[in-house]
């Protein structure tokens, strides 16, 4: 399903006026497509995500999920859709401390209505963990945290994966591990996945990136607007 974020505009109030967060924002991620947003601190990317996942009602535009505009119902609605259709991945994943990794995906599992213990056990599988399910967070690497938070986001099978900063707690490597590992998820479940994410080293990563600036966004480039010598040539055969 496509995610589709059109002339956002998300105001705080701040004293005697308002901050301006979001300034017309756009965005479009289609199913199975990975998209980075960026840009500096204060730029508003937080906002579009609590806006795309409908925490935060803007003061106009629309949020629309498979072409609905799911932004403009109730709150009780508004709480299903998020439930339903959509999956949370946190800065610092977010876990909680008592819980095994198995007990952090079925918490979920109970919340969307789908308790499935053989379906906890292949999201730990596919996230790497087989052998880990009995441990508690603090028994994991900070990696393995936040890949048991993206195995936790997927057992509603949401169609959207909104991700915030997957690898600002981890080094190089462990990032890369977590921004490849959401890419392939995003293939496999057809995921419309957006990642905010600070970490400009693995934008080529993604399918398409926004650069947020006062609010807002830029048009999207491709990762071979970005990245030219990287890719290879055969991508890119020379126009006759
Ligand atoms: N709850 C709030 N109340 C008032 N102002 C807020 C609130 N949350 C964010 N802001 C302001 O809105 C603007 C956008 O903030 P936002 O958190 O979306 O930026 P960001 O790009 O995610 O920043 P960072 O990279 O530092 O996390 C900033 O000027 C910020 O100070």
């Amino acid at each position: 399903m496509t995610l589709r974020l059109e002339s956002l505009r998300l105001l705080y109030p701040d004293g005697d006026r308002d901050l301006v967060a979001l300034d017309d924002a756009a965005l479009t991620v289609e199913a199975g497509e990975l998209v980075a947003v960026t840009g500096p601190s204060g730029s508003g990317k937080s906002s579009l995500l609590a806006v795309a996942g409908l925490l935060v009602t803007p003061a106009s535009g629309t949020v629309r999920i498979a072409g609905q505009d799911v932004s403009a119902r109730s709150p009780a609605a508004r709480d299903r859709v998020r439930r339903e259709r959509i999956g949370f991945v946190f800065q610092q994943s977010n876990l909680l401390a008592s819980l095994t990794a198995l007990d952090q995906l079925m918490l979920v599992g109970t919340m969307v209505g789908r308790p499935r213990e053989d379906r906890a056990h292949e999201l730990l599988d596919r996230v790497g963990l087989t052998g880990k399910e009995h441990r508690r967070p603090h028994q994991l690497s900070g990696g393995e945290r936040q890949r048991v938070g993206v195995a936790r986001a997927l057992m509603g099978d949401p169609a959207v994966l909104l991700v915030d900063e997957p690898t600002s707690a981890l080094d190089r490597e462990r990032g890369r591990q977590v921004m490849t590992l959401l890419r392939e998820i995003t293939k496999e479940s057809a995921t419309a996945t957006v990642v905010v994410t600070h970490d400009v080293e693995h934008l080529d990563l993604a399918d398409k990136t926004v650069t947020m600036r006062d609010g807002r966004t830029s048009k999207p480039l491709a990762d071979h607007d970005l990245l030219p010598a990287r890719k290879a040539p055969a991508d890119h055969p020379p126009r006759p």
